[in-house]
């Protein structure tokens, strides 16, 4: 199964969220285009164990922007076709960058590769002031291309009332919630995996 990560923001936690995924689902890890360093596929590299095979991006990019924008400086221009899946026997982790209307191109957005590469879709919700308006939104985007959302991973200082008005018009499952944490190490990315892997068939 091809699991697309996306998020309702940049810095969402996207990645950490990745890293759970490989580890809890012993899956491989695809970020298919990266703007800007440090490299995400580095840092899930670090955060994993060695079960993971961290496939190269399709597009590495130099600045960090909005791949549209970054993709321009670089003189690319960035298509669909150019992203093709990576083998695996395993389960594929993919990492979108930014947001679901981040825009690859002046034609396509994040989603529309998620769309393509993607059997399914687990959302990063980052509780800040904002976050129910930006989920409830993306999740609107998500609907209106059909694509599968397995459910939501709740980031960073509690919100209950956010959470709950934010599930309760989704109709979404809330997978995992993830307290902000002073290291982000195997441990920490283990301990979450470990109570990711409770609640995934439910
Ligand atoms: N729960 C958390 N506790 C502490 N720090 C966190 C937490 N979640 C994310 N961070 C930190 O916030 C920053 C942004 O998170 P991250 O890089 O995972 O975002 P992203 O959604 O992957 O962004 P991008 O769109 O660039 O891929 C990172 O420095 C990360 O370590
Ligand atoms: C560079 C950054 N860390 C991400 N990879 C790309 C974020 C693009 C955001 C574009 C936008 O929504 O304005
Ligand atoms: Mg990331």
């Amino acid at each position: 199964m091809n699991y697309f990560v996306t998020a309702i923001d940049t810095d969402s936690g996207k990645t950490m969220v990745s890293a759970i995924l490989c580890e809890a689902l012993q899956a491989d890890y695809w970020k298919p285009v990266q703007a800007g360093l440090p490299r995400d596929a580095d840092t899930v590299q670090k955060l994993v164990g060695n079960n993971t095979i961290i496939f190269p991006e399709a597009y590495v990019l130099k600045t960090p922007a909005s791949p549209h924008a970054a993709a321009a400086l670089d003189g690319i221009t960035m298509k669909l076709s150019g992203f093709i899946v990576p083998p695996t026997k395993n389960d594929l982790v993919i990492e979108g960058a930014g947001g679901c209307l981040v825009p690859l191109n002046d034609t396509d957005f994040v989603i529309d590769l998620a769309a393509k590469v993607a059997d399914v879709v687990i959302l990063v919700a980052d509780l800040y002031l904002g976050s129910i308006n930006h989920t409830l939104l993306t999740v609107e985007a998500l609907r209106k291309r059909n694509l599968r959302v397995k459910g939501i991973i709740f980031n960073g200082q509690p919100n209950r009332e956010s959470e709950r008005i934010i599930l309760h018009h989704s109709g979404l499952r809330c997978l995992l919630r993830i307290a902000r944490e002073e290291t982000i190490d195997q441990n920490t990315v283990k301990r979450y995996a470990d109570l990711l892997k409770e609640n995934w068939n439910e």
